[in-house]
């Protein structure tokens, strides 16, 4: 993080009580670093350990949780701080302790080992299907962190499992870059400390340095920021989420037995998307995660119409939110937007608050996260380039009446980057992963099914000498390679 040097920031003591949490909000260029000095605290089911500072920057917006009571030391001054003892954890709490048991129960039947209940005796008549979690709520219900909050605690639990964590919110993007859908195996608690990756850090962007709590995710590239853009896509790559989860899941019944949690934009809940596309796509990851729980944060409407749309199928619960979630506002979601591929390309590069110098950057130490992309000049026939439907996409019950789509919003259209108007100059694309080698297993729309490997930035385009160059954040060949565009630009400052 560049800008302004903070002046020396004296470490400001917190006493908290049980069951409270210190909230902070933090301005751009601000950092802070918070050490746990005793007692035991959390973020967001991240256990801190004592004595380690943690830093926080790019306008991190969190709190810090204790169960048992602890004292904090903060360094640097938040935009905004301050203590509540009003939260939802214990609720939160409880809907982990009966997801907890739906697991075990599920292993145990994977296993054909009879399920403990409660009692210490065989479970009678419980089922034995593992936890698969729909999130839904409006905008600033704190799906995100209810989802991350989850998953943390499973982890934690000691029985080794690794809950699949699925985000389906193209505009936060989760561990790849925004615009992208993705689904990660959770081995490890997730920490918050950058709003630009909230569900932690993934091995794609640090292909020279492992960090230790790396995710591997598989991800999926939407290109858009708002779903009803192109709902038929997001009910594709949605679906096409589903059956890779679903085929591992098959080899795999630890991770089967730790269920499925998704994440949602706050769209598929309310706002101005029309309500066929939003039963569409809820229907779509009902359908791809085989979904036996919706939960819906803080919102009664939501809840009585999907009880109303799915009670007879699957358990539709009602949760609280959180008095501490942010509403934050467009502007701050496009700096997100460019710290995200900022951090995709650069690593997370914060600078501490004055006074500290080993600080770490959730619980990874900060030099090991510092990435150099590499930009190279390569030919316009070196790569396709492709955009999935026209780029001026309105939803087909959006045009005039009687009028017909030229282009389907399915169809892969090749761009030619010689021309004036492609509007490749500092797009984001998602390069892909090679189509199937067996010429005969090849289909049209077969780029829409190709998993991301990586994203590339267009950084200029001369057109006399019919060459781009590209920003990618390690070194390799693009020739004979696939990406393909969305909405998504960056321009690297
Ligand atoms: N208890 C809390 N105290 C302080 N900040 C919080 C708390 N809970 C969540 N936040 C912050 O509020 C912001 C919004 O939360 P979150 O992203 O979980 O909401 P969401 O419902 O997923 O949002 P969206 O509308 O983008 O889908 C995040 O920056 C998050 O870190």
């Amino acid at each position: 993080m560049s800008g302004v040097p903070q002046p020396d920031a004296e470490p400001k003591r917190w006493d908290l009580a049980p069951e409270s949490e210190y909230r902070f909000e933090l301005d751009p260029e601000q950092s802070v670093s918070i050490k746990l000095v005793k007692g035991q605290a959390e973020i967001f089911g991240f256990e801190l350990a004592e004595g380690k500072p943690y830093l926080f920057g790019f306008e991190c917006k969190a709190a810090l949780f204790t169960w048992r009571g602890c004292t904090i030391e903060v360094t640097g001054d938040p935009a905004t701080d301050y203590v509540s003892d009003e939260t939802p954890m214990r609720a939160y709490a409880t809907l982990h302790l009966a997801l907890e048991q739906m697991r075990v129960r599920a292993l145990c039947a994977a296993r054909g080992s009879p399920a403990p209940d409660a009692r210490g005796g065989a479970a009678a008549g419980a089922g034995t299907d593992p936890p698969r979690v729909l999130v839904l709520g409006p905008e600033h219900a704190g799906k995100t962190t209810l989802c991350k909050l989850l998953a943390n605690y499973t982890t934690r639990a000691g029985q080794g499992w690794a809950p699949f964590l699925v985000n389906v919110d193209p505009s936060e993007g989760g561990w790849a870059a925004p615009g992208a859908v993705s689904v990660a195996p959770v081995l490890g608690p997730i920490p918050t400390a950058s709003p630009a990756n909230p569900l932690g850090t993934a091995v794609t962007t640090a292909p020279v340095s492992l960090s230790a709590n790396a995710l591997v995710p598989l991800v999926y590239w939407y290109g858009h920021a708002e779903t009803k853009r192109n709902p038929l896509l997001m009910d594709r790559l949605i679906r096409n989420l589903g059956e890779n989860v679903m085929d591992r899941f098959e080899q795999d019944s630890q991770g089967r037995s730790s269920g499925v949690i998704v994440d949602t934009p706050s769209t598929f809940a309310s706002g101005p998307s029309s309500n066929a596309h939003r039963q569409q796509l809820i229907k779509a990851c009902i359908d791809a995660f085989r979904i036996n729980m919706i939960l819906v944060v803080g919102h009664d409407k939501l809840h009585v119409e999907m009880q109303r749309t799915y009670g007879s199928l699957l358990s539709v619960v009602k949760v609280p939110k959180s008095g501490g979630v942010v509403e934050v506002d467009y502007a701050y979601r496009e700096r997100v937007h460019n710290y995200a591929l900022h951090t995709y390309m650069y690593g997370q590069v914060i600078r501490p608050p004055a006074g500290i110098t080993n600080g770490s950057f959730g619980g990874e130490n900060l030099a090991d996260l510092v990435l150099s992309p590499s930009s190279t000049v390569i030919n316009f026939s070196d790569l396709n380039i492709y955009r999935i439907g026209s780029d001026t996409m309105a939803p087909s019950d959006a045009l005039p009446v009687g009028a017909v789509r030229t282009v389907s919003e399915m169809q892969p259209v090749l761009v030619n980057p010689a021309l004036p108007g492609s509007g490749l100059l500092n797009a984001v694309l998602a390069l892909l992963a090679p189509s199937n080698p067996d010429e005969n297993e090849r289909y049209d729309e077969e780029i829409l099914d190709l998993p991301v490997v990586g994203f590339l930035i267009v950084t200029a385009i001369d057109i006399p000498k019919r060459k781009m160059t590209i920003l990618a954040p390690n070194r390799g060949s693009f020739i004979g390679r696939t990406a393909v565009a969305g909405s998504f630009e960056w321009q690297d400052q």
